[in-house]
């Protein structure tokens, strides 16, 4: 078999991190950052393993026989059906974890043993352009090409095998975003794979990082791809701080159920934001006024990051640093992700010269950050062999 790679994008979410876990409604855009995985099957009847940006893990093999002798192995796979995403055994989980002490890898184990079976050998390489546990949904595009690749590798079509998915014309390398069925297959075994990484995702990056572009999304009705969004001008910042994606979900999800009275009624105004977003970009279809759809979404940059600040208690202190120096540039900014140091978003203005984003871009270097160029509205998953 030759080499199988997939790219999937990463993502930033405009408005309802954290409020989409309680149910509300988020908006959120595929980015130009792509996490690229690529697959070829050994005759060693081992999994090689290469995550260069995981320095603690780095490249290992581990023996097929050393993930099938695990007690609750061939109890959790030997009746899964590949078409059927299924949510990992959590015994299987603990038993992972005396194999390998490292979460993300039990992501990679979970998905391999469970869409695979352990039957056959690959050397596998995955690195991503996007920084790792910084809100840009880095574990989402690692689930979705992971889920692309071992699908491919083993023909599981959810479409059959169509013409889009299985191109038979050797003579040109097939580079495809597969069928919508077959998308709709990865994502929902990246969401398995998503609930090791979150905990409790609410599905909204792995939707993004499957089917790209811009979507909206609830848990109750999944996602409403967005035809259209405007030009919008986006600098995303990395603060640098790590933090755990998990712990902080977490961590909204018990303040909402200690102060119910007091959280809800921030969900259901970051519910309102969403919703005033979308109003205005149709608005801005109709009227083509830029100055007043800047104005609004200046507005509710604001008062989404305040919420999630003083609300849900997701701030940093180097996000507030962030925000802060792109104020003093007149400029709107937001945490964007689980928050808690990752990524902000800051929106730029339309006049902004090239000069001023480059003293904006200097002014935070020499606070310690990093801004991304990066673009929105890249194309979902993407298939080559
Ligand atoms: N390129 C990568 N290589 C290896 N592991 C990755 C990569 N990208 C993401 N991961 C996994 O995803 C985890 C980060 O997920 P998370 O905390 O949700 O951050 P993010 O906001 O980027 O999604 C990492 O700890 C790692 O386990
Ligand atoms: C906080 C949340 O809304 C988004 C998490 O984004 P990220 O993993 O930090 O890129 C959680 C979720 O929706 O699963
Ligand atoms: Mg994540």
């Amino acid at each position: 078999m030759s080499s199988i790679t997939a790219t999937a994008p990463g993502k930033i979410i405009l408005f309802g991190e954290h409020a989409v876990v309680q149910g509300k409604t988020a908006i959120a855009t595929s980015l130009s950052l792509r996490t690229k995985i690529t697959l070829v099957e050994n005759q060693r009847d081992s999994l090689v393993l290469d995550l260069p940006d995981l320095p603690e893990f780095g490249k290992r093999e581990f023996s097929l026989d050393s993930i099938r002798n695990l007690p609750s192995f061939k109890e959790s796979v030997e009746k899964l059906d590949g078409l059927v995403p299924t949510e990992c055994n959590p015994k299987f989980i603990s038993e992972l974890n005396q194999l390998i002490d490292i979460k993300g890898l039990h992501t990679f184990l979970f998905l391999f043993c469970y869409i695979t079976k352990c039957t056959r050998g690959f050397d596998i390489h995955l690195s991503s352009q996007l920084p790792i546990g910084s809100g840009l949904g880095s574990s989402a595009s690692f689930c979705v090409g992971i889920c692309a690749v071992l699908l491919k590798a083993f023909n599981i079509y959810a479409c059959g095998g169509c013409g889009q998915c299985c191109k038979t014309d050797n003579s040109v390398q097939a580079s495809e975003q597969p069928c919508l069925p077959q998308l709709l297959l990865i994502n929902q075994w990246s969401l398995q794979g998503e609930k090791i990484m979150h905990g409790t995702p609410s599905g909204i990056d792995n939707a993004v990082s499957t089917l790209g572009k811009a979507l909206t999304f609830t848990r109750k009705d999944g996602y409403k791809p967005l035809n259209y969004i405007p030009p919008l001008g986006i600098l995303i910042t990395d603060t640098k701080v790590s933090r755990s994606a998990k712990v902080l979900v977490e961590g909204v999800i018990q303040r909402q159920k200690k102060y119910p009275t007091l959280i809800d009624p921030v969900s259901n105004l970051i519910e309102q934001i969403s919703n005033d977003c979308l109003q205005s970009f149709t608005k801005y279809q109709n009227d083509n006024d830029f100055q007043s759809l800047q104005e609004t979404m200046e507005l509710l940059f604001d008062m989404n990051h305040h919420l999630l600040v003083g609300g849900y208690g997701v701030g940093h202190f180097a996000i507030d640093k962030v925000v802060s120096i792109t104020k003093s540039h007149g400029l709107h900014s937001k945490l964007t992700g689980a928050g808690g140091g990752g990524c902000v978003i800051t929106l730029l203005k339309p006049g902004f010269t090239q000069e001023q984003i480059n003293q904006l871009k200097l002014d935070l270097k020499n606070a310690g950050f990093e801004s991304l160029e990066a673009t929105v509205g890249d194309i979902g998953v993407s298939i080559t062999y």
